[in-house]
């Protein structure tokens, strides 16, 4: 059994002089003056032991990752007729890519592209308003992390509400071809909202656990989401969860894991435990350039790769 603290710790140490690398996102304004150098670390085990580095507590907007959450909610709401919506094969493109929507029907490749997460969120939102699936969102974060303190940062909401032309142009297109089942302003509204869920390392480690031991809270005993579903979550966090970056990632990594543009990312090591990083600094592919090289160094040190 490695000494998980010493992996935590080695890992952090070894992506620390790479901090500050890559690209802040700034295409949404409220993201732009995040500070590049923050880089936080959590691992989180099934017997509610968190093992932190650096910034771990500095809640960041979670971005994409929230659409791992999403899809979970999604499934647990109207089961295998999400994959009506939407796909689950890689895209091999960029997050906000329109290209494959034309020829594929408006039917998205995978939950986890831009277009797939709105299509989750459409049929998360299952005739119910706009707030009440964001509470839905809020309650389910809270719960997951302990944290009562979880919240959306309404700033970066409504940044991203400003400067929505491309993903207002993903739904619109979708919804001509009838994907969508809600008026795209209100399927948007949860969208952006989900997106700018603001947690720390050690909120986002907690919050994933439950993927990690099929489906159950291993703190709390609770199923939350059948076995297979959290099986199948996983599957395509391993070839979906980077978009075009996805198949760099399990090569160097080797566990499914889902980025955010905020410089969050979230891995799950399947049967062992939960880990966030957060880094801001993007790589092209718009993954933390600095969290990558730590879960690398990480997975390897421990032996987790799914793949060992
Ligand atoms: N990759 C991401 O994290 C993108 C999420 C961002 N909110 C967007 O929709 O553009």
């Amino acid at each position: 059994m490695p000494d998980l603290a010493r992996c935590v710790a080695e890992a952090y140490q070894t992506a620390l002089p790479h901090r500050g690398q890559g690209k802040v996102a700034d295409y949404i304004p409220a993201l732009a003056g995040v500070d590049p150098d923050r880089f936080g670390f959590a691992l989180a085990l099934p017997d509610g032991t968190v093992h932190t580095a650096g910034d771990a507590d500095e809640a960041f907007s979670i971005q994409s990752v929230s659409k791992v959450f999403t899809l979970a909610l999604a499934l647990r709401r109207v089961g295998s007729s999400l994959w009506d919506s939407v796909g689950r094969e890689p895209s091999g493109s960029a997050f906000n890519s329109i290209v494959q929507l034309e020829s594929e029907q408006g039917v998205p490749r995978n939950p986890f592209i831009n277009a797939g997460a709105i299509a989750t969120t459409d049929r998360l939102i299952d005739g119910r308003s706009a707030d009440e699936a964001v509470d839905e969102i809020v309650a389910f974060m809270r719960a997951r992390a302990g944290d009562a303190s979880v919240a959306i940062d309404t700033g970066v909401a409504g940044s991203e509400n400003d400067t929505g032309a491309r993903n207002r142009s993903l739904s619109y297109f979708m919804d001509a071809f009838g994907t969508l089942r809600h008026p795209v302003e209100t399927v948007l509204s949860v969208y952006f909202r989900q997106c700018a869920l603001s947690m720390s390392c050690r909120q986002l480690a907690q919050a994933g656990l439950f993927l990690a031991f099929e489906g159950r809270d291993p703190r709390t005993g609770e199923q939350l989401l059948d076995p297979h579903r959290a099986r199948r979550i996983n599957a395509i966090m391993m070839l979906c969860g980077h978009y075009d970056n996805s198949g760099e990632f399990a090569f160097r990594v080797g566990l499914p894991g889902k980025s955010g543009v905020g410089g969050g990312i979230l891995c799950i090591a399947p049967g062992q435990g939960s880990i966030a990083v957060w880094s801001p600094g993007l790589n092209e592919a718009g993954t933390s350039l600095v969290g990558a090289l730590a879960l690398e160094h990480f997975a390897y040190a421990a032996g987790w790769s799914v793949f060992d």
